[in-house]
């Protein structure tokens, strides 16, 4: 059975002539962390869009364990590249309104839950701050924690990372996959980036997209075992091979696309 599905979906938004998603199909086994690389414009956070429940789809079937997603629900998470916090709660309440919403716990078990996160994202000493007090990075490191005290099945990630320094990308990557690696239940991670080094650090497999509309151009495995070293990954030839690989896929497509934009004309 497949777990969450995209079958032929198109998306044109009300108004618009050109759709943002064609034809899509794409299947994301239960447990897996797929990353989604793609041309800006391609369709990458529409998808998150469908897959969220909050865009309906012009045409085509987007199911979950065989029921068609429509709405919303507490089975998906969506993180955001802007955080989302609630500037008005200190970093702690951000956490405990988060466990309380998704009914998991309450009271001083919520507290405790909550801390423990902050305790695992190395903010502990920032519990009583409020967003406004702490750096971009710190505030992406609560939005995460936030999104998992939620304990959703699946995450819907776009650009979790695309705001933050490369110092602190590099540890948001690493928290991440210490979350996935630890929580109870494998959950399913369906990440959007810019970034090929991150998908490739970070996914079982890649989907690579067309220039807009978007639809699946090529999956890549990626067969590199957990727990995985940054360091020794980089150096592995195969790495450079997959990472040239998505490279010239993307250079391909852009080429093409300018090609029909510019009927033909050089570039
Ligand atoms: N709410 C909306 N209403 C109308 N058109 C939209 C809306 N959101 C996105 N689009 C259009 O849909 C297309 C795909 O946009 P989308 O944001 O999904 O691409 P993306 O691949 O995530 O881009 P980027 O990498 O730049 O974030 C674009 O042409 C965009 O202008």
């Amino acid at each position: 059975m497949a777990f969450l599905n995209l079958e032929a979906v198109s998306l044109i938004y009300p108004g618009d002539e050109r759709p943002a998603v064609t034809n899509l199909s794409l299947t994301i086994h239960q447990g897996e962390f797929l990353a989604v690389v793609g041309p800006s414009g391609c369709g990458k956070s529409s998808t998150i869009g469908l897959l969220a429940g909050l865009t309906p789809a012009t045409s085509g079937l987007i199911t979950l364990k065989e029921q068609p997603i429509v709405a919303p629900g507490p089975d998906r998470a969506v993180v955001f590249q802007d955080y989302s916090l609630f500037p008005w709660m200190t970093a702690l309440d951000n956490i405990i309104f988060a466990i309380k919403e998704s009914g998991r716990a309450k009271g001083k078990a919520a507290r405790q839950e909550s801390e423990q996160l902050l305790r695992m994202v190395g903010l502990s000493s920032y519990s009583h701050k409020y967003p406004g007090e702490m750096s971009g990075g710190m505030r992406q490191r609560v939005a995460i924690a936030r999104a998992f005290a939620i304990d959703a099945p699946i995450y819907l990630m776009d650009e979790p990372f695309g705001a933050v320094d490369a110092k602190n990308r590099v540890h948001l990557q690493d928290l991440l996959l210490k979350l996935w690696a630890e929580s109870n239940s494998k959950k399913t991670i369906f990440l959007v980036t810019h970034d090929i080094d991150e998908a490739l650090y970070l996914a079982d497999r890649i989907a690579v997209f067309t220039p807009g509309p978007g639809r699946v151009l090529k999956i890549i495995d990626v067969p590199f075992p957990r727990p995985r070293r940054r360091f020794f990954l980089v150096q592995d030839p195969h790495y450079t091979k997959l990472r040239n690989e998505i490279l010239s896929l993307l250079q391909k497509e852009i080429l093409e696309e300018l090609k029909l934009v510019e009927g033909g004309a050089g570039i």
